[in-house]
């Protein structure tokens, strides 16, 4: 579980987010939602220490963050940033492979190649196992960079915009994914900008506006037109079609 505490980050000498009470329980998939710029990503990157907080606390299951040694915190968190660089001479495979580096050490053990081509396999890439990065499409390298995230297997999963260049069957298959990490005992939190999607798969929304908590709870108390309408100051309709959440712009 991560939990924060009136938790304010500061970046170029300008706070973006304020005073964050959050839970990403264990068992259950959180999605992070919001406008552009609402703090979502610099949330994420402090829960993955990757922006240290200007004020307040962040514990990992009950640790504070600082205190837990770096190595540990790799074994236990994982964080998938949007525009992660890569080199691009580096084959699928071997990127996924990376994930394992801090269980391994960089010297895979049977048990790491087993855990890579599952990853590979949970991603539709065994096909694409030995290709150049530089030499697949942008949805295959995105989902390359996920399967990566999810070869670390942490307790703690953080997925920021997971979705970006996903088909709409590789869409499917990312939540199935991360919500089967969650089921497995997880603290899974992902970062998305599709609201019927968060609305299906997430069982706890954060919807974050100007760097505070606008909103949070289960998906039926967020997802409707006025929470949205106001979080988005523009107007959202939401139907129920076929027993699931949609959100359309009127
Ligand atoms: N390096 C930086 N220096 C200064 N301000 C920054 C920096 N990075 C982001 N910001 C600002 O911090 C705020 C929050 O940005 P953040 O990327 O967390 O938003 P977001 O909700 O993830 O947005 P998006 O949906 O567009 O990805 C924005 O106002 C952004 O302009």
């Amino acid at each position: 579980m991560i939990e924060t505490q009136s938790l304010c980050v500061s970046l170029g000498g300008a706070q973006v987010v304020h005073d964050i009470d959050l839970t990403v329980e264990r068992g259950r998939l959180t999605a992070l939602v919001g406008p552009n710029g609402a703090g979502k990503s610099t949330l994420l990157a402090a829960l993955g220490r990757l922006v240290p907080p200007a004020a307040g606390a962040i514990r990992v299951d009950g640790t504070e963050i600082g205190r837990i040694p770096s190595p540990d915190l790799a074994r236990r968190l994982a964080i998938l940033r949007q525009n992660a660089v890569i080199a691009p001479r580096l084959s699928v495979a071997d990127l996924v492979g990376f994930g394992r580096y801090p269980h391994s050490g960089g010297r895979l053990t049977a048990q790491d190649h087993d855990i890579v081509r599952d990853c590979l396999a949970d991603l539709d890439l065994t096909d694409l196992a030995g290709r150049y990065l530089d030499t697949v499409s942008g949805g295959q390298r995105q989902r390359a960079l996920i399967a990566m995230t999810l070869a670390q297997t942490p307790d703690a999963l953080l997925l920021d915009e997971p979705l970006n260049n996903l088909d709409l069957s590789h869409v499917r298959r990312v939540m199935a994914v991360a919500r089967a990490r969650a089921e497995t005992g997880a603290a899974v939190a992902v970062v998305l900008h599709d609201l019927t999607v968060a609305a299906r798969h997430a069982d706890h929304i954060v919807a974050l506006k100007s760097g505070r908590v606008f909103a949070s709870g289960p998906p039926e108390e967020v997802v409707t037109p006025e929470i949205l309408s106001a979080l988005y100051d523009t107007p959202l309709e939401v139907h129920d079609i076929a027993g699931k959440r949609v959100v359309l712009t009127v």
